[in-house]
């Protein structure tokens, strides 16, 4: 049945008449996802679009008439706007089907937390507004490619899923070669834009991070309950290479944000694991959720989480990243979502997981909101040292100043951990 909705949909989106002429699909690209739809419910419809545009090999009656050229009125205005009409909507068509084989609502919440990491890497600079566009665009490109990637390998699991059966793929209205070129074409523009306009460091992370999601993390999803920590480790890096785009660097400052999406991940998808238990089921996915009936085991995983989000406000202020605010801000929304993990694990119902979820939802926009509202630049920092300097000399003499630390990358550590007497390597700053 839904399949015969489907076609219906699509078919009237793309303008598919059988009132017209006949055209052989093997001849046109697209027309072979036609077909494809079509073959669902009945041989290949003549398409009304195909016609009008005038590229069928087929020797039809309409062919005939124009190769004839006895038919001045082919070329008559209205021909040329149906035409038209008909590459709209093709147009459109296939627009839907690149949308949502990138899912491109998880791709903007993945180049927000990407351009959050850029402008926090950015330090005392100024924020580099086109530096910010290619890595947003590079990002989004890579992201939409590893997504389309995801559900190629995916089809016949989608297919059995209320979620996801209506996906381009399992519902036919895209050919898997079509989907495979525009994962390829957005892969390579999103990994070269981010080298030649950001820098190799980012593009790296951001190619690593395809291959981590692609096929590491989606052939995992079949095989072994760990993939969702394996999907956290994936969701975590786009404001690393964010970072790395502004900085050319990765310091322990940048660890961060991605610490807290890794962390806030947990929570996330153990809700709609739970939520989506039946679904996961038919898909042939081993969640946790489905070795655990009672739901005890993935609340405790959950709760456990929000509480490893608490020290992260007070390792950002520690670390210079942010103002004391951030602190206050950080500990509340992670009592809040902490909050409905515990009520999750003391009774552990669907309106409950549902909750978690929500909580989830709000929590990452928020929080992201928060590290850029408080954030510390290294001139603020200055700033902040001169100011205090003017005005509380007395109270120094009360408490020792509590030190404040600039962004350092990790070799930096570690080389005054084992051989103090090396010199400290220098990093270009921007
Ligand atoms: C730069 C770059 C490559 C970024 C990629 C970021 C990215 C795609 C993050 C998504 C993380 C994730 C585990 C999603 C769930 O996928 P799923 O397969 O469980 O979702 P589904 O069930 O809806 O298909």
């Amino acid at each position: 049945m839904w399949r015969r909705s489907v076609v219906s949909r699509i078919s009237s989106r793309i303008s598919v008449s059988s009132s017209s002429l006949p055209t052989n699909p093997r001849l046109i690209p697209w027309s072979r996802e036609l077909c494809i739809v079509n073959s669902f419910t009945e041989p290949p419809l003549p398409s009304e679009s195909t016609a009008k545009l005038g590229i069928t090999g087929v020797r039809s009656d309409a062919n005939r008439v124009f190769a004839s050229g006895t038919v001045a009125a082919a070329a008559t205005t209205g021909e040329v706007s149906s035409r038209v009409a008909a590459v709209a909507g093709l147009g459109h068509h296939y627009a839907r089907c690149y949308w949502e084989l990138s899912k491109a609502r998880l791709s903007m919440l993945v180049v927000a937390t990407s351009g959050t990491g850029y402008i926090l890497g950015t330090g005392n600079a100024a924020i580099s507004f086109p530096g910010l566009c290619y890595t947003c665009a590079g990002t989004m490109m890579i992201a939409a490619s590893a997504n389309s990637l995801n559900q190629i390998f995916e089809i016949s699991n989608d297919a059995k899923m209320k979620r996801t059966m209506l996906r381009p793929l399992p519902s036919g209205r895209i050919s898997v070669p079509h989907a495979v070129a525009w994962a390829t074409i957005a892969g390579a523009s999103g990994a070269c834009l981010l080298a030649s306009k950001t820098n190799m460091l980012a593009a790296g992370l951001a190619s690593a991070n395809l291959v981590l999601y692609a096929f590491v993390y989606t052939p995992l999803k079949q095989l072994h309950p760990i993939n969702t920590w394996v999907g956290a480790v994936v969701g975590a890096i786009p404001p690393l290479l964010g970072w790395a785009a502004a900085s050319g660097q990765i310091s322990y400052n940048s660890m961060i944000l991605p610490a807290a999406l890794y962390f806030w991940q947990i929570p996330h998808f153990m809700a709609l694991a739970h939520l989506c238990r039946n679904d996961y089921a038919a898909g042939g996915y081993k969640m946790l959720s489905l070795f655990d009936p009672s739901g005890k085991r993935i609340a405790a995983v959950a709760l456990r989480n929000c509480f490893y989000m608490v020290p992260l406000g007070f390792i950002a202020y520690d670390w210079g990243l942010t103002s004391s605010w951030f602190c206050l801000e950080s500990t509340l929304l992670t009592i809040a979502i902490a909050a409905t993990a515990f009520s999750f694990y003391r009774d552990r119902t669907m309106h409950k997981a549902r909750k978690m979820f929500h909580a989830s939802l709000l929590f990452l926009p928020v929080f992201m909101s928060g590290l850029l509202l408080h954030r510390v630049s290294n001139d603020n920092q200055q700033q902040q040292l001169v100011a205090e300097e003017e005005a509380g000399l007395s109270k120094e003499v009360k408490a020792p100043r509590r030190k404040k630390r600039v962004a350092q990358p990790p070799v930096a550590y570690a080389s005054a951990a084992p051989f103090p007497f090396l010199p400290a390597p220098s990093f270009y700053s921007p």
